[in-house]
């Protein structure tokens, strides 16, 4: 028997970048953490510690923060992008690179009516998201959000499902609906206006999530990812995971009150995952950056 290397990476995780631009007395905030991962030729380090082609992890980490400042950052998958290219293009033992960057969002602080001009809040916790790929020199780029919560209050319904010893739960024809949407859709195509394409996804995600009257969440999960595809040709492909974030009708009965859907105990745990992914037939090939 012999043993061998298998497939490796390595790189610098969560690295923490907030850049401040300044236009006048008006501040620009980008809040960041970015992932690196390379691969390559890299078998010296792990079979004899020979670190002669190791661009070490800190190394990579001190490019994120000088080309944040080199250039503007902009958007996350030409940052990203521009990243993978560099250690792919700067040394010739790497041939591939993975960046994963998150994006959190802050508002401005309002201040008597008007937006602070070097003031923030963190909007949510929802974050937008790349993973953007570069092996020799194809790019593939996966966008995306993360906790992204939503609730209706009607419009949802649950019921036919099998029965047996062990089914407890009721039947409904109204119920509240909630999840934390995370998404992620495969780019095809080039010259692609990042900004303009999350907002509209972001906007057709909630839209649909509204708007569809849902008989369970992994219908209102298809529609979701249908409604994205039907309207943005540069998405060949979108994987959504909604928890669903069960709000149960409280029994007042105990109390001689009735609950006329009215009061419920929101729970977080345990809940239903419902995970799935919506595409088309004729995407184009979709590389190492969608496993
Ligand atoms: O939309 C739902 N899908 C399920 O699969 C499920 N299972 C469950 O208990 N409640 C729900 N709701």
């Amino acid at each position: 028997m012999a043993i061998k290397l298998g497939p490796n990476q390595y790189g610098k995780a969560g690295v923490r970048l907030v850049t401040v631009t300044r236009a006048g007395d008006v501040h620009h905030l980008k809040d960041l953490t970015v992932s690196t991962a390379l691969r390559g030729d890299l078998a010296k380090t792990h079979l004899t510690g020979d670190n002669s082609d190791v661009v070490a992890t800190d190394t990579q980490k001190n490019t994120v923060y000088a080309f944040a400042k080199e250039s503007p950052v902009g958007e996350i998958e030409d940052f990203g992008l521009r990243l993978a290219r560099h250690f792919v293009g700067r040394f010739g033992q790497i041939t591939g690179a993975r960046v994963t960057i998150d994006e959190h969002a802050w508002d401005r602080i309002t201040v008597g009516g008007r937006p602070h001009d070097h003031a923030f809040s963190r909007s949510s916790e929802e974050k937008r998201t790349t993973v953007v790929t570069v092996e020799n020199d194809r790019a593939w780029v996966v966008s995306g959000l993360r906790d992204l919560v939503v609730l209706k209050s009607t419009g949802s319904e649950f019921h036919g499902f099998p029965r047996d010893e062990y089914t407890t739960l009721a039947e409904t024809d109204d119920r509240i609906l909630a999840t934390a949407v995370t998404a992620q859709w495969r780019y095809q195509g080039s010259a692609i206006d990042w900004r303009k394409s999350f907002a509209e996804i972001r906007r057709i995600l909630l839209e649909t999530f509204a708007t569809k009257h849902s008989l369970s969440l992994q219908q209102t999960l298809y529609a979701m990812g249908e409604a994205v595809l039907e309207a943005r040709g540069e998405v060949a492909e979108i994987r959504l995971s909604m928890p669903n974030k069960h709000h149960l009708v409280v029994d007042l009965s105990p109390f001689g009150l009735t609950n006329d859907n009215e009061v419920f105990h929101a729970t977080d745990r345990p809940y239903g995952l419902i995970e799935g992914t919506v595409l088309r037939d004729d995407a184009e090939d979709p590389g190492p950056a969608w496993q």
